[in-house]
């Protein structure tokens, strides 16, 4: 029996909805093995708060089924403090880090197809004493990658962060020429690979008010973007912009549009969860392996209620073995 397709769920933090999410995934069959990295006493714990009725199964890299409605495979990495739901401890801040790792560690070595990760709670991991800005940032830097681009996708809209977990004081400095040439041509080539695109067309946002007006509400555009983009136009890339990033985002533009780039966190992400929240996925272009996740955070407010919407994380779970079995 060959070994099926084989994607790492990192659940996130503890405390968050991340549990509840895994349970709820647990509940379909998947065409691949997904193998839950997490501590499977707080998984089962989780299913019996929700009064569900959860068969976890160990895993073994030998290990050949893809599970069954009602059955969980989970690769036990233990808490450091018991969990409760809803409550976050940074005690715990440690572990979700750890899960991330070795998530990480087993897509590098080939031992899996890709990783889909949950939320986690970036604050309460910082109070646990490890400096950590996001997924995105964390797996570039384990996997060694220099760059890589956070894209977030929904029915319709796809859009590509320059920058991504930054105080917004520090954006400016960081959209320079090498950057925005750098996130372009992973976008270019990322949507040909990952999304079949031949010729991909790239609409980006200014950074300032009206793309900075002539100059006159900011120079970034002048000094930095225009002159890359033509650069990169005059190699035969699609790019079209500077525009206006509060009149990008309307038909006119995204039906022509197979990706906007947006120059910081908050200039293209409400737009996306306006239109997406919820139906999205987040995917990390750039990296060694395939990573997707979910278009929400932790909420914990909704931690072991069963009132949680699975819908993100089943896009990321089913685009993840789609992108991985393109790939083999
Ligand atoms: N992929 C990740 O790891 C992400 C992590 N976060 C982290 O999450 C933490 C909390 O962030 P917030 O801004 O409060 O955003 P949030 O997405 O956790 O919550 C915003 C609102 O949406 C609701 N909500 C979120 N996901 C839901 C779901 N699946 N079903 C039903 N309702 C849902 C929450 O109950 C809350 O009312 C932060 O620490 C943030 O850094 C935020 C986004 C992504
Ligand atoms: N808003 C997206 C987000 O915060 C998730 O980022 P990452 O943890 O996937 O890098």
């Amino acid at each position: 029996m060959s070994q099926p397709t084989r994607i790492a769920v990192t659940p996130g933090e503890p405390a968050g909805i991340g549990p509840d999410l895994m349970i709820k995934l647990a509940k379909h069959e998947w065409d691949a093995q997904l193998v839950i990295f997490a501590d499977r006493e707080m998984m089962a714990q989780r299913a019996v708060a929700l009064g569900v009725d959860l068969e976890i199964i160990p895993y073994d890299s030998e290990l050949k089924i893809t599970p069954q409605p009602g059955q969980m495979v989970v690769h036990h990495i233990p808490t450091n403090v018991p969990v409760v739901a809803g409550k976050l401890d940074s005690g715990n801040g440690q572990y979700v880090v750890e899960t991330l790792r070795q998530a990480c560690e087993e897509n590098m070595l080939g031992n899996f197809d890709a990783v889909v990760t949950g939320p986690v709670h970036k604050g309460i991991i910082n109070k646990a004493g490890v400096s950590f800005s996001g997924h995105t940032e964390y797996f570039a830097q384990q996997s060694n990658t220099a760059d890589v681009v956070m894209m977030l996708a929904t029915d319709g809209l796809r859009v590509c962060l320059a920058t991504t977990h930054i105080p917004l004081a520090y954006v400016s400095k960081a959209i320079t020429p090498e950057r925005i040439e750098k996130v372009i041509r992973i976008m270019n080539t990322d949507l040909k690979l990952k999304f079949g695109i031949a010729e991909p067309t790239i609409y980006v946002c200014g950074l300032n008010p009206h793309a900075g007006e002539d100059g006159h509400l900011g120079t970034e555009e002048i000094q930095v973007i225009t002159p890359t983009l033509d650069m990169l136009r005059s190699q035969g890339l699609k790019l079209v912009g500077p525009l206006p990033a509060d009149t990008i985002f309307q038909p006119k533009y995204l039906d022509k549009a197979d990706a906007v780039l947006a120059m910081y966190h908050d200039q293209g992400l409400p737009v996306l969860k306006f239109k997406g929240f919820g139906n999205s996925v987040n995917i990390t272009l750039g990296l060694p392996f395939i990573r997707t996740s979910v278009d929400h955070g932790t909420a914990a407010d909704l931690a072991g209620s069963g009132d949680v919407d699975c819908g993100s994380m089943k896009r990321a779970v089913n685009k993840a073995i789609k992108l991985a079995k393109k790939k083999q």
